[in-house]
């Protein structure tokens, strides 16, 4: 059975995303698009506009062309919309990098996204170098900001002062690509998500209606513009409405709680961690946080006593959950913020233009039967191009009739509220980020002394799902403690992909055919933890 949205079709959204986000934007002139929340540096429509135009022009002056990739490479700054609009004006697809990356995981990620333009900030500059040499293929690396650390390389701050002439670039919204985000998908290591300026933009469109955002409105964006749920809902979305989003670089509960205070935020969009902390922690009762209207959760699963936790303690309606993934340009499905009293734990209607099936978790050729668990599988606008340079890898996302195979499980309810219930996928999710076992997997046989590993999530005390190995000793390895392997695998990834927890087996569980038998040491840890209790 296919599901369609019960909602009316919205059209495509067929102009470059730099349009689609600014093209009002000289017109809301003075308002103030976005605000620095550690020391009240802000910009202003107008500024945004013309800042982004230059720097269009100084990036296609020296050299970018058309096609060539960039790698946006920091933390949430009030300069990241500027020059994420300003490099696809320019011709070019965004790759947005984890500012915390190792040079390692960057240096994978420029090779294979052939990334030819580096910006960075100067903090962040000797792993951008690094990253830069392991791979070559680098024409030039720009800094946001000015520092002395920063010295021989260009400042986007210089290019604003650029009297070369704006690039009229021709870009085909259906089939280039605007933003480059990786993601490790189902299964495997991360892949380039190719999406185009057709699909983010039409996201857009089809989440519109359902959380509308206007001048009034004060957005806080602690979450990372660099994953999908960052760039849609706390950059694109609000700068197309002339609001203000008020910019921090990384969570931390104080600060961000001020943030709201001062700035007088009326709308959240934040991951689990983040509602845990305001239904608990006692910090959040010193705060006046009364402009708040709405906090949406996404990124990871709520769980719904918490999330009635936090909208009772705030006094505010309950916590709207929206349902996506990065390639799906994120959005699929979304609580209206119209609905005053939706279902506990649902994770929203389907968005208009979206087609859905639940299949049998056993028979995947089957529909489940109605209201009982299945594959959740997708079909719409938003669907990504494909992954970089994978065919077979996209193929295997992708079904020869459109159909996304999300690897999550859910249910529907006869009025077509979905709940995401489950995973067949062999992702693990770390506060609403991936971390891909194959990826630490490989990482972890690269210890000498270990000899096989196999990586799963587990939860935690505090209920966050954590990455854990199950580990066999090499020969002569019998001093090897889980401490000494977590402490390796820590040295050598983004604080995030850390192995929390390990422990030695006889030896990791495999199908004939090499593969790890996930599902087995899944059950070996719930009978070890139904033993302990
Ligand atoms: C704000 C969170 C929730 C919590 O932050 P945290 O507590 O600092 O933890 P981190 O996970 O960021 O940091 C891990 C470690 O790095 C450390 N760290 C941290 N920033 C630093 C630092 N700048 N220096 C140095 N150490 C540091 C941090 O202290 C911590 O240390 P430790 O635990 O001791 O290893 C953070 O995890 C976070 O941003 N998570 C969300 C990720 C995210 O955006 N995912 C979206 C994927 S796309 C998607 O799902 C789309 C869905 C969607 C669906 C439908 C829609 O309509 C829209 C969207």
């Amino acid at each position: 059975m296919v599901f369609r949205s019960e909602y009316a079709d919205v059209p495509a959204l067929d102009v470059p995303i730099h349009e689609a986000v600014l093209g009002e934007a000289a017109g809301f002139g003075d308002t103030v698009a976005l605000i620095d929340g550690t020391n009240g540096m802000s910009l202003t429509y107008a500024q945004l506009d013309g800042f982004h135009r230059r720097i269009a022009a100084a990036l296609a002056e020296a050299g970018l062309r058309k096609g060539d990739v960039l790698a946006l490479h920091s933390p949430n700054t009030i300069a990241y919309p500027a020059v994420f609009y300003g490099a696809t004006r320019a011709g070019a697809s965004v790759t947005t990098v984890h500012p915390l990356a190792t040079a390692e995981e960057f240096a994978k990620q420029l090779a294979d996204s052939g990334a030819k333009w580096i910006v960075t900030v100067s903090p962040l500059l000797d792993t951008a170098r690094r990253a830069a040499e392991l791979t070559g293929g680098v024409q030039e690396i720009y800094v946001c900001d000015q520092a002395p650390a920063s010295e021989g390389h260009t400042s986007i701050l210089d290019m604003l002062s650029s009297t070369a002439p704006e690039p009229a670039v021709a870009i085909d919204p259906g089939e280039d690509v605007a933003a480059l985000p990786y993601s490790s998908g189902t299964t495997g290591t991360p892949k380039g998500v190719m999406l185009t300026h057709r699909s983010i933009g039409t996201n857009l469109e089809q989440l519109r209606p359902f959380i509308p955002m206007g001048e009034a409105d004060r957005i806080l964006a602690v979450l990372p513009f660099f994953h999908i749920y960052g760039l849609t809902a706390l950059m694109n979305a609000p700068l197309r409405c002339g609001s203000t989003v008020v910019v921090l670089p990384r969570f931390d509960l104080a600060q961000f709680l001020e943030a709201i205070q001062t700035h007088r935020i009326t709308g959240l969009y934040v991951a689990p961690p983040i509602v845990l902390a305001l239904a608990k922690h006692p910090l959040v009762g010193e705060y006046d946080l009364s402009s708040l209207r709405y906090i949406v959760s996404a990124a990871a699963p709520l769980d719904a006593e918490l999330a009635e936790a936090c909208s009772a303690r705030l006094g505010l309606p309950p916590v709207r959950q929206a349902y996506g993934m990065t390639e799906l340009s994120p959005g699929t499905h979304v609580v209206p913020l119209s609905v005053e009293e939706p279902p506990a734990g649902t994770v929203g209607k389907l968005l208009p233009n979206t087609e859905m099936r639940i299949v049998s978790l056993e028979d995947p050729a089957r529909d489940a039967e109605p209201g009982t668990d299945g594959e959740i599988l997708i079909r719409g606008p938003q669907v990504m191009k494909g992954y970089l340079g994978r065919p077979d890898a996209t193929a295997d996302m992708i079904d020869a009739d459109g159909w996304v195979h999300t690897g999550d499980v859910g249910r529907t309810d006869e009025d077509g509220w979905l709940y995401v219930v489950d995973r067949v996928k062999e992702l693990i999710k770390y506060k609403g980020y991936q971390v891909a076992p194959a990826e630490l997997e490989a990482l972890l046989l690269t210890h000498e002394q270990v000899a096989d590993a196999a990586v799963i999530g587990v939860y935690d005390a505090e209920g966050n799902e954590v990455p854990k190995a199950f580990l066999v000793r090499g020969p002569a390895a019998e001093s090897l403690t889980e401490d000494d392997v977590m402490a390796y695998v820590a040295e050598r990834v983004s604080p995030y992909k850390k192995v929390r927890q390990a422990e030695f087996i006889g030896a990791v569980p495999r199908a004939a055919s090499g593969k790890i038998l996930r599902r087995e040491l899944r059950d070996r840890e719930k009978t070890e933890n139904t033993e302990e209790q």
